[in-house]
């Protein structure tokens, strides 16, 4: 054999081993493909294990109720629940029934009080429990945002809600905020302070795929 045809066998060899190989990486990426499939379809026959638990659910609706108000400066909102997790009050911060939001003031910083929103917004704690939708909040549990003030602690122990749930205690050294842990204390009221497993909770209406037009 001259060698000139050894060099061609020799370069035939050589492709017909990388076509080999090619095709090997390729039936590779399919059995991945596969078995991810697989996979799937087996995860589509059990329980989800990434489902909301429930007190991220109820403070998920707090937080969504708070994006009601039209408070420029806080947005607070509230959700109670009875012993059987059923949602009986949500509420967020806003004006008296009945009374204009766009004639009362939203601002805070007047000198004069009556130019204020303090004399005038129904706290979210407060409209949560004026909204409950049972009999009675006794034993109840109260999920909001922001530790509850005074005048809502007042509300909070009277309704016989019995543990508050809250996220932020970023007004602690106010004596409102004092004089209602004190309160909350001496009735017994559990406080505890919401620890978030999701750092994000979202709902996207573009993601969910059930032809949407949006
Ligand atoms: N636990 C709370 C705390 C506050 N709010 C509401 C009441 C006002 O609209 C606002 C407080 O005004 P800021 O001084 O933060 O501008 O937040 C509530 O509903 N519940
Ligand atoms: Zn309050």
């Amino acid at each position: 054999m001259s060698a000139n045809e050894s060099d061609k066998i020799l370069d035939e060899k050589n492709s017909l081993h990388e076509s080999l190989s090619k095709l090997s990486v390729n039936k590779d990426e399919s059995d991945i493909n596969d078995s991810n499939k697989a996979a799937n379809l087996r995860d589509l026959e059990k329980k989800r294990e990434d489902y909301l638990e429930w007190p991220e659910y109820f403070m998920a609706v707090a937080f969504l109720s708070a994006m009601r108000s039209k408070d420029p400066c806080t947005q607070v909102g509230a959700c109670i629940t009875d012993s059987n997790n059923r949602i009986v009050g949500v509420g967020y911060n806003g004006m008296p029934i009945g009374c204009s939001d766009e004639i009362l003031p939203w601002g805070k910083t007047s000198s004069k009080p009556l130019e204020n929103k303090y004399m005038y917004v129904c706290h979210a704690e407060m409209n949560a429990i004026m909204n409950k939708n049972s009999a009675d909040l006794r034993g109840c549990k109260l999920y909001v945002a922001l530790f509850p003030c005074n005048e809502c602690a007042k509300l909070i122990i009277q309704a016989g809600i019995k543990e508050v749930v809250y996220m932020s205690d970023k007004h602690k050294s106010k004596p409102s905020t004092e004089a209602s842990k004190m309160m909350l204390n001496m009735a017994g009221v559990k406080l505890q302070q919401f620890v978030p497993k999701n750092s994000k909770i979202v709902i996207d209406f573009k993601e969910i795929d059930w032809n949407i037009s949006i």
